[in-house]
């Protein structure tokens, strides 16, 4: 089959999870494949990956090897010394709607930042037209930075919801995107009128979104959204439950997040047990349910997590602000709880999935200091590669999409980025001596938006060959 796109040159990425071990004798072709397959994390030089027209990873190998399929490609991109290949960011929790006060406010405690900036922000964008205005800025923004699959939080308002995934479809992101369900302790003007109609606006929205996407490679997935615990009631949540169940639906909330939120639930359903198990009950735990933080869960809630395939968004940077606690991430990879990394803006202030991996391996290094401080286990400390594996393969594991994307490899979908140390007016210095491995570290440390230099999707794939065919067609007629 003739390649549209081959890129050539390093490839960076996670093949699998960190601390799973692997079966050496699997797909091990060669002493040196052998070798390779060791790593979790791999830099392939001299690589070489083609895509067909639809955006379909067709061919990935040595560049010694791909003479043919790279000679009949339409478009060769051939990288630099400090540019690498590699999988696209997944955001696996966002908060579309509060784009517009990012940066700011972030001077309360959770219960009361709700009511005073959030939930005054997300009310204004019933006003459809206010929403599309937010929704193209936070959706351009997270793909310069490199993101191309995010999970969306929008309004409660489905129209709101059903303009922001069509902006990321019109813009090429991969979104999974849910319209919030709350009939409870929201404020005047920011509620459900009650769980009959909340159930109803649920149901039609996923409904809505799955038929307007209908054709277009599953690149926007309706998701059912009850906000928390503290504002959904019991029938609520399991009529979400049943939704999910019946449309087959990815589910996300928060749990356990801070410590006036669980006192919160905890009022609420005195004696009934945690998040989790409340959210169980419910039928809302299963695989492609994501929640968000979860630093006050229990042993116990995250291996009844597990045991439903359900997922945790690590969203460091707001639990620096919000949680009172953090989260034992390298505990709970140990553990093969699926995770993916989170932005959480706007509770988180920056939109960019590099300082999310940077505020991961800094609130590891926070939870060591404290576990050394109370005399507690001290195995927490994650690096640049475990946050690296957060932002793509993990979130991928986490959203149940890694059959299409999070690494690079042949059927998959082509969601990738190519990265340059060395871009215009970067942050970073590199020297003749950095090995690749060291400039790969530069990247997840020191990188941001100007070191993605070029972002693929299979809709941006399309994009990028229409206007080089336009560019040739123009300038052979010169
Ligand atoms: O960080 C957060 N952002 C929110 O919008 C929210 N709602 C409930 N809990 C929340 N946490």
């Amino acid at each position: 089959m003739a390649a549209a796109l081959a890129v050539c040159g390093t490839l960076v990425q996670c093949e699998r999870p960190p601390y799973v071990q692997r079966d050496k004798d699997a797909d091990a072709q060669s002493k040196d494949d052998a070798d390779a397959q060791e790593s979790w994390l791999v830099i392939r030089q001299a690589w070489c990956v083609c895509v067909d027209a639809q955006g379909i990873i067709i061919h990935v190998g040595p560049l010694a090897e791909a003479g043919e399929i790279v000679n009949g490609a339409q478009k060769v991109i051939r990288l630099e010394k400090h540019q690498m290949l590699c999988p696209g960011f997944i955001d696996t929790h966002i908060h579309a709607p509060q784009y517009s006060y990012t940066g700011t406010a972030t001077d309360k405690p959770l219960m009361s930042w709700l009511q005073d900036y959030t939930f005054p922000a997300e009310k204004a964008l019933q006003d459809v037209e206010k929403a599309a205005e937010v929704y193209e800025r936070i959706v351009a923004r997270t793909l310069r930075c490199g993101t191309t699959t995010a999970m969306y939080f929008g309004t409660l308002h489905n129209a709101s919801s059903q303009v922001l995934a069509d902006t990321c479809f019109r813009l090429g992101q991969r979104a999974l995107v849910g319209k919030v369900s709350m009939d409870r302790n929201g404020q005047q003007g920011y509620q459900e009128a009650d769980t009959k109609s909340a159930l109803q606006d649920a149901e039609n929205f996923v409904r809505n979104l799955k038929q307007s996407q209908a054709g277009k490679a599953g690149m926007a997935l309706p998701v059912l959204t009850p906000r928390f615990i503290p504002t959904c009631t019991p029938e609520l949540l399991r009529g979400l439950g049943d939704l999910a169940r019946q449309y087959d639906c990815n589910v996300q909330s928060h749990i356990s997040e801070s410590l006036d939120e669980v006192e919160f639930s905890a009022a609420l359903h005195p004696g009934e047990g945690s998040d989790a198990i409340l959210f169980d009950a419910a039928g809302l735990l299963r695989k492609g349910a994501v929640m968000a933080h979860g630093v006050h869960m229990s042993d116990a809630d995250f291996a009844l997590l597990k045991a439903r395939g359900a997922a945790i968004a690590h969203c460091p940077l707001s639990n620096f602000f919000f949680a009172h606690g953090y989260l034992p991430v390298a505990k709970l990879l140990k553990q093969g709880v699926l995770m993916g990394l989170g932005t959480d803006v706007a509770g988180g202030y920056s939109p960019s999935m590099f300082n999310a991996m940077r505020s991961a391996v800094l609130a590891s290094k926070a939870g060591a200091i404290q576990a050394r401080t109370a005399h507690l286990d001290g195995d927490h400390i994650i690096d640049y590669r475990h946050a690296f594996f957060l932002a793509t393969l993990g979130g991928a594991q986490a959203l149940d999409i890694d059959d299409k994307v999070g690494k690079l490899q042949v059927g998959m979908q082509f969601d990738a980025l190519i990265l340059d140390a060395d871009a215009p007016g970067t942050n970073i210095d590199v020297f003749p001596r950095d090995s690749i491995e060291d400039v790969f570290q530069k990247l997840c440390t020191l990188g941001d938006d100007r070191n993605v230099i070029r972002v693929f999707t299979p809709v941006l794939l399309q994009a990028y060959m229409q206007k080089r065919a336009k560019l040739e067609t123009e300038t052979s007629k010169e």
